[in-house]
């Protein structure tokens, strides 16, 4: 029987499976990782994170990520800062500041002690097709129907698609019926990761991610990018934002420079490394 070596990893409880797929020969198909993302048949996460080798020069490494109902996306900010402990601890890179490929283009980690990691995230892009997102005007605020209700919502792309919306109290909001009905709104036409926010001040913001593809989370790094920029837009929020999520605290902040980029700092933890059936 083929077995695949992985980590299981999480940041603030947004939780990994970890594969080295430079030292291991891997097909990820969408039917194996809704497999192994299974809580009670297989491994159990919120997204399969994968190593590769990079495709450009001068690049350290390539960065998968895959959601748990398998769908193949394009960044995840937790994710970042559990690959880059991962990649340090396997000995794959002796490297702390580490340039990474993904989907939607490159991203630095930069990893601390006590297991933290610091990452710039990139350019935000509020553009509706960068999204997409089928409005023609990009707008600051949008009014969308979603399940009978009309909502106003900020649309972002951090890499991966993101709508956020203002909530008076965090702790009862809708997030299961209506992040469940906007994550699947016709006008999202690869889906979206649906952030709830209520704002403490402007430093200080309480969050709620209703992922893709992952259902609620207890974290979400891109989504708490997605929120502050959003959020910072609306002039709602400074330029550098606690957010608080169930699963713990981020840092972001906006570097105002030419390339206004996105920094994200928090944990990334090692839960256990195991082996699993890949036949
Ligand atoms: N569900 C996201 C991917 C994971 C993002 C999240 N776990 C993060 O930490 O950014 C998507 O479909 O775009």
């Amino acid at each position: 029987m083929k077995t695949l070596k992985f980590s299981k990893m999480h940041g603030l409880g947004n939780d990994f499976m970890v594969i080295d797929a430079i030292n291991q020969q891997v097909e990820f198909t969408p039917s194996k990782v809704q497999a192994w993302a299974d809580r009670h048949f297989g491994i159990g996460f919120d997204q399969l994170l994968v190593v590769e080798r990079a495709q450009q020069v001068g690049v350290d490494f390539r960065y998968r990520i895959f959601n748990a109902d398998g769908s193949e996306v394009q960044q995840c900010g937790n994710g970042a800062r559990c690959f880059a402990r991962f990649v340090v601890e396997q000995g794959l890179t002796d490297k702390h500041d580490i340039t990474v490929e993904t989907a939607s283009g490159i991203i630095v980690l930069y990893v601390q002690d006590n297991h933290w990691v610091r990452v710039n995230m990139g350019k935000p892009n509020f553009a509706p097709a960068s999204l997409p997102f089928e409005f023609a005007q990009q707008q600051a605020k949008y009014h969308i129907q979603v399940a009978d209700e009309s909502l106003e919502i900020g649309a972002v792309s951090m890499g991966n698609p993101h709508a956020v919306l203002l909530v008076d109290d965090i702790d009862t909001a809708p997030v299961a019926l209506l992040g469940k009905a906007l994550e699947s709104h016709p006008l999202f036409p690869q889906r979206v990761n649906v952030g709830f926010a209520q704002v403490i001040d402007s430093a200080t913001v309480k969050l709620r991610v209703y992922e893709r593809g992952a259902t609620e989370t207890l974290a979400c790094g891109t989504g708490a990018c997605a929120a502050m920029v959003v959020l910072r837009a609306w002039q709602l929020v400074g330029d550098d934002v606690r957010l608080s999520l169930p699963g713990g605290d981020l840092q972001v902040q906006w570097d105002g420079g030419p390339d206004s980029v996105v920094w994200m700092t928090g944990p990334a933890e090692m839960v256990f490394t195991g082996t699993i059936a890949d036949d």
